[in-house]
């Protein structure tokens, strides 16, 4: 039987919490570190590594973890999850986004169907629909093709979809996948729609309007600004128009849509790369072939999660170190450092996905929790951030632990050799030093040269970014997140802190205001 309780209540939590504390610096160098690093790792799916040789553990603190693995019942509740109980106690909903890539367990059946086959149904319909305007059967309205797909949505309808983009652009421009450009549209900023509307030739343009609830200020008043550009070229909205949204939103029975694609609420904004909100826009781009290499991976990174071994499950053994690292080393953040240019978004995904998940201070029953939860997420791509914040990360009061992810090769492909190495390789060595440099450090005597060591890091390290590492590293995140929720007992599928500032700014639209709101309303002018 499945118990939740409070992190704190557990006893294998009080006995980690005496397990000594690693001396990095000195379990790093040398030939221990050099051990470390063969044995401290474990394979994830498509390739990738999960290497923990540079985190501030040792083998008492796992043998500490695994057992709080098992008093939390992590791989019973994923279980519990994928099998269709209802987890997202907070919206009384269950959490079926690991359904949108496989069958975990046993079928699930909601709302009278079969969830499985609801999700594969409509990646059907999208892969159609994809291959039908690739050949040029679905055209605009003056019977031409379509060359670009602009995607209007925000949060998670906007930022897993866009990272997924990003990340695979140039390896499907080189590997001949490459079909029409996408664009995207999230900020109610009228510079973001209209700076995206001025790069595009509008008439052989398709927008994907995605929203699961249909009713986000954001994506509906840029729908109304792309209709209004599409008016104003004297195009038929209808035509340029799909959506992709709930069965149960306002969107879902409009006419206003060439085709609508649906997912539902058992799948949480942050979660729905690999549903019909990353399926549309991903297959529109490359392709159902290679969104659904993207969703094999993903799958299989899903079924190592299922272990109950932690040293053969990725995802739970980084949630477990990084519990450690919040609740016993007291550390308040993370950073996620990609060593991949394709990977530029891929950070900004991981803060809503993270944060917006375990952003919380009440468990999931709704009582305070005294133990601190979901850290500060924050990233760049290698090396770039090393000429920005590194600085701190180095020498700076705040210990920050890091996630660094790297590739032994590029996507494209194309390199130059300079002093005898190629970027690439640069690239490769930069990460591999920044690893030693945080865990080692090197003392001076001059203090400001100085350099403490002792800060942690782990890296994914895989041969190259595409469809299938890709999705096997967004499970990877995902599942991470999940199980650090099990242990911290929060229910990481709602948002509910996300409510209080959409309430106050549609008073302020309404001039409902008083006191510092009225004053602030008047000082922007509203
Ligand atoms: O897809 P929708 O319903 O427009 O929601 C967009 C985003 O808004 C949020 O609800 C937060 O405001 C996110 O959780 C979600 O990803």
């Amino acid at each position: 039987m499945i118990t939740w309780n409070n992190l704190d209540t557990l006893a294998s939590f009080k006995e980690l919490e005496k397990v000594e504390r690693v001396n990095l610096v000195e379990a790093m160098t040398g030939e221990s570190g050099a051990e470390r690093v063969k044995n401290y790792s474990v394979p994830m799916a498509e390739g990738l590594t999960y290497n923990y040789a540079a985190k501030q553990v040792d083998d008492k603190i796992l043998a500490a973890l695994a057992k709080l693995a098992d008093e939390a019942q992590l791989a019973e509740k994923f279980e519990a999850l994928y099998n269709g109980e209802v987890i997202n106690t907070g919206e009384k909903r269950l959490v079926l986004h690991h359904m949108t890539r496989g069958q975990l367990g046993e079928a699930v059946e909601a709302d009278g169907v079969d969830k499985r086959a609801f999700y594969t149904e409509q990646q059907a319909k999208i892969a159609d629909f994809a291959n039908k305007v690739h050949a040029g059967e679905i055209t605009n309205g003056a019977g031409e093709k379509f060359t670009t797909v602009v995607q209007i949505g925000i949060g998670g309808s906007d930022l897993g979809p866009r990272a997924m983009y990003l990340a695979l652009e140039n390896w499907a421009k080189k590997n001949d996948t490459f079909k029409m450009e996408a664009k995207f549209i999230s900020n109610v900023d009228p510079d973001d729609a209209a700076a995206v509307l001025n790069s595009i030739d509008v008439a052989h343009s398709i927008f994907v309007l995605v929203s699961k609830s249909g009713t986000t200020l954001e994506t509906l008043t840029n729908e109304s600004f792309v209709k209004d550009a599409l008016k104003n070229a004297g195009l038929d909205a209808s035509k340029h128009m799909i959506a992709v949204t709930s069965e149960t939103s306002p969107l879902a029975k409009s006419d206003d849509y060439l085709a609508a694609f649906f997912m539902d609420d058992y799948i949480g904004g942050r979660y729905s790369s690999t549903s019909a909100v990353g399926g549309a826009v991903l297959s529109l781009a490359f392709g159902p072939e290679v969104f659904a290499q993207f969703l094999d991976g993903a799958a299989a990174e899903d079924a190592l999660s299922k272990n109950k071994d932690v040293f053969k499950n990725p995802a739970m053994l980084d949630a477990l170190i990084g519990v450690y690292e919040r609740n016993v080393l007291g550390y308040p953040s993370t950073a996620v450092l990609p060593y991949s240019q394709a990977l530029s978004r891929f950070p900004a995904h991981l803060q809503q996905l993270d944060m917006e998940s375990n952003g919380k201070s009440v468990n999931r029953f709704g009582e305070p929790v005294n133990y601190p939860t979901g850290p500060v997420i924050f990233g760049e791509p290698g090396t770039n951030g090393q000429h920005s914040f590194y600085q701190l990360l180095h020498q700076g009061t705040d210990i920050v632990p890091l996630q660094f992810v790297g590739y032994k090769n590029s996507q494209m492909e194309t390199d130059v050799v300079i002093q005898d190495s190629t970027s690439q390789q640069k690239l490769c060595a930069n990460v591999a030093a920044q690893i030693v440099a945080f865990a080692c450090g090197k003392s001076d005597e001059n203090r400001n040269k100085n350099f403490e060591g002792g800060r942690p890091s782990s890296i994914i390290i895989g041969e190259q970014v595409n469809p299938g590492s890709l999705g096997a590293l967004l499970a990877h995140f995902e599942n991470k997140v999940m199980f650090q929720g099990f242990v911290w007992n929060v229910n990481s599928f709602d948002q509910e802190g996300v409510q209080l500032g959409k309430v106050l700014a549609k008073r302020v639209l309404a001039h409902e205001t008083e006191g510092a709101l009225k004053v602030f309303s008047d000082l922007l002018n509203i």
